[in-house]
């Protein structure tokens, strides 16, 4: 499965940490990231990660376009409720096409661990079954 890992600046601690606890099952899967976040989880967790461009440069962008291209099959974004992003538009736009493809996205970290535990169990097993364009 393709993961995206995503966290605005004051939640990227909080992501570390679920990396780490989760890094097992993460380490399974093909892995890729916005920018700033992705370069964090290689310094700390040594996981092998793909990044994109910085978010406020046009990584959220990135990885909408993926969604959209049936490229992408879990989203880990643990967004920041309490600061403006200046990229808000982009924060929007991407969570828009996680309903719009029914791309499996969690915005916090209790869901993010049901998400992981089910990704685990096989129960997002269904992408596998979804045609690939690429
Ligand atoms: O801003 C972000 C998501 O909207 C995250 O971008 P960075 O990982 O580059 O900080």
């Amino acid at each position: 499965m393709k993961i995206a890992l995503i966290a605005h600046d004051r939640k990227k601690d909080d992501l570390i940490q679920f990396v780490t606890a989760y890094r097992a099952i993460l380490a399974e899967h093909e892995l890729c990231a916005t920018g700033t976040t992705g370069q964090r989880i290689i310094d700390e967790t040594g996981l092998a990660v793909f990044r994109f461009q910085s978010g406020p440069l046009g990584g959220d962008q990135q990885i909408g376009a993926m969604i959209a291209n049936n490229e992408m099959d879990m989203i880990i974004f643990f967004r920041d409720p309490l600061t403006a992003q200046p990229h808000e538009p982009d924060v929007t736009a991407l969570i828009r096409l996680c309903d719009v493809y029914q791309i499996p996205l969690a915005t916090n970290m209790g869901t993010a661990e049901v998400l992981l535990k089910g990704l685990q169990e096989g129960f997002i097993d269904w992408r596998l079954l979804q045609d690939r364009r690429s």
